[in-house]
């Protein structure tokens, strides 16, 4: 079993301008409550987290109308290290997709701070996905476009195509070749997105 989920801790970079992360404890027992209670406050795309595409789209579906049978199946890890934007050739050779497909960027396995520097798709390589039934893009950067990107090409390219995108995972160390996924992000159900646990299974 792989755990893919970033580890959520106080102060977790987020977004530039977006709400910062804040886990806190509400009630302690070192102080003479009778339990121990938190409290978070946080975005919807924190660490490793499925986009809606109601995030980028007003017509798009919201987090409760994402299928599970989406979420959760088989899943080929690819090495897409070296690319600033992902070329479509990336695909080429690989031959028939799975319904689930992520890519390693090389994001390192701890964000101290937030990355900004990170590998975007082209929107033809999603595209290609699209045309060869994948449902689920994933990625271990926290965007599949860039950070100052307005248009959003590549969030365009995957609600043309139905696909929805499981951002910000970690993948150092998995081996680049077909799991089963377990992808579970929290059911608020009319959101735009939420943080995901995220695991992978050996077939
Ligand atoms: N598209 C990015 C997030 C994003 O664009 C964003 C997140 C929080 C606050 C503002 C954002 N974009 C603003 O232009 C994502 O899907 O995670
Ligand atoms: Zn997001
Ligand atoms: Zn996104």
């Amino acid at each position: 079993m792989i755990d893919l989920t970033r580890k959520l801790v106080h102060g977790f970079p987020t977004w530039p301008g977006d709400t910062p992360f804040a886990f806190q404890p509400t009630m302690q027992i070192q102080h003479g409550d009778t339990v121990n209670v938190g409290m978070f406050s946080t975005t919807t795309h924190l660490g490793t987290h499925l986009d809606a595409p109601y995030h980028y789209s007003d017509q798009g579906l919201k987090l409760g109308e994402i299928p599970l049978t989406t979420l959760i199946g088989e899943c080929l890890v690819i090495d897409a290290r070296g690319h600033r934007l992902l070329p479509v050739t990336l695909l080429e050779g690989i031959g028939q997709l799975p319904e689930r497909v992520a890519f390693f960027t090389g994001e390192p396995e701890e964000w101290s701070t937030f990355p900004t520097d990170f590998s975007a798709f082209s929107p033809e390589l999603i595209d290609h996905l699209g045309h060869h039934g994948v449902k689920m893009l994933i990625t271990d950067a926290p965007s599949v476009d860039p950070l100052t990107s307005k248009d959003l090409p590549a969030h365009q390219a995957c609600l043309r195509n139905n696909i929805v995108i499981l951002e910000g995972v970690n993948l150092n160390g998995v081996e680049f070749k077909k799991y089963e996924l377990i992808c579970l992000p929290l059911n608020l159900v009319d959101a735009d997105g939420a943080p995901a646990r995220a695991i992978l299974r050996e077939l």
